[in-house]
């Protein structure tokens, strides 16, 4: 019997301006707990390949149990059928442990695709895919490589995208459904799907002040991200480009410092190529972002919206309950609920194997 653990952690992506570039793994992890019994000789699951869930979502059911539904184990199919191996190896058990709350802006979907990716390369015996060239299978499917870098390389990154030629930019702008094995019910008609061009994707890792803390207000609702951005323009008037651009700059720098200037941060964090469209679908955020500052909330640096929304990201050194509950009773007065976590950097996607095996 063979068995490991992939741990993948959550990530908020964005950090105010850093719009589809900035992202930062954060410590909430879901994990996949994989048996391969390969003494069987055959097996009665689709795909060879039994699925178990335990945390968000459970009881609600929305994540699905079959392998060519779900998520991750679509992804590691595609991965696989990239190799010409069209199934999961007899017999493969996923149980997936997922702490990280759905649709809410902490890169749960991110998360998945990274461990799905992982999955694939491991079970498929595929050692030659390093973490660079999962990066671009990943961005076969999820199609910002912000929340994906962080939950695959970890810590705080910024990331970009290759220069890629007209045909490799059609490989990429293949739809999903071409990609993505078809979910339950859909035909296996043989083929390869596309691969991924070369080096899509880069990252490059930035310093993060260790004094800094990431608290993140989680309200109890969802927002899909492609609703979050179906809501954005499609062009921007050029001053609200070179703002972000301005702010862009000095993210980076101003997280890594030590001790931290909360003034700098809370400037750096300022943006407006996302969050002021997305408060059509988060009541309340317009008036969070603008009305809490170093200055009126001691122990603050900033506050932005996480990824696609709808949590709410504050950056601290102190205070972080006071911090967390001026949040929540803003989004009280909307009759939305929240809870709130502490939480710090993470490490990237790791495999984890039981000694001795
Ligand atoms: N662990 C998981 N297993 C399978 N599917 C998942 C998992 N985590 C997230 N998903 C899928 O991703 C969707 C949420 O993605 P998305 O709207 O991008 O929000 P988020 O901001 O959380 O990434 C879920 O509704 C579910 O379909
Ligand atoms: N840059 C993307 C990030 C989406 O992250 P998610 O964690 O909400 O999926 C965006 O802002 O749309």
């Amino acid at each position: 019997m063979e068995t490991f653990t992939i741990r993948t952690p959550c990530s908020s992506a964005n950090i105010g301006p850093g719009f589809d570039v900035i992202g930062l793994a954060l410590s909430i992890y879901l994990e996949l707990k994989v048996t391969i019994d390969r003494t069987k000789k055959s097996s009665q699951e689709p795909l060879n390949c039994r699925i178990t869930y335990e945390g968000q979502g459970e009881e609600s059911g929305e994540v699905p149990l079959d392998p060519a539904a779900n998520l991750i184990t679509r992804v590691a199919l595609y991965v696989l059928r990239c190799h010409d191996q069209r199934a999961f190896p007899v017999e493969t058990h996923v149980h997936i442990i997922n702490p990280i709350p759905l649709g809410r802006g902490l890169g749960s979907s991110g998360a998945a695709v990274v461990a799905g990716v992982m999955l694939g390369k491991q079970v498929g015996g595929l050692h030659h895919l390093d973490d660079n060239r999962l990066f671009d299978f990943c961005l076969m499917i999820e199609r910002h490589p912000d929340n994906v870098g962080a939950a695959l390389f970890g810590g705080f990154v910024g990331t970009y995208l290759n220069p890629l030629t007209p045909e490799e930019v059609a490989r990429v702008e293949i739809p999903l459904s071409e990609v993505l094995p078809a979910p339950a019910g859909g035909l296996d008609t043989g083929e390869r799907p596309p691969e991924p061009p070369l080096g899509i994707g880069h990252h490059i890792r930035f310093t993060w002040a260790k004094e800094i803390k990431a608290v993140a207000i989680i309200p109890n609702f969802q927002v899909p991200t492609a609703k979050a951005r179906e809501v954005l323009p499609k062009e921007y008037p050029r001053q609200d480009v070179t703002f972000n651009l301005q702010r862009i700059a000095l993210l980076p720098v101003a997280l890594g410092q030590s001790p931290p200037n909360p003034d700098l941060i809370y400037l750096a964090m300022q943006d407006k190529l996302h969050q002021q469209y997305r408060q059509k679908l988060i009541p309340g955020l317009g008036e969070i972002v603008e009305s809490m500052s170093p200055s009126s909330q001691e122990g603050l640096l900033g506050v932005c919206l996480s990824g696609a929304g709808p949590t709410i990201l504050a950056l601290a050194t102190s205070n972080f309950e006071q911090i967390a509950e001026r949040i929540i009773s803003r989004f009280r007065k909307e009759n939305i609920d929240c809870q709130w976590l502490i939480l710090e950097p993470a490490e990237g996607t790791k495999v984890i194997r039981p000694e001795n095996s």
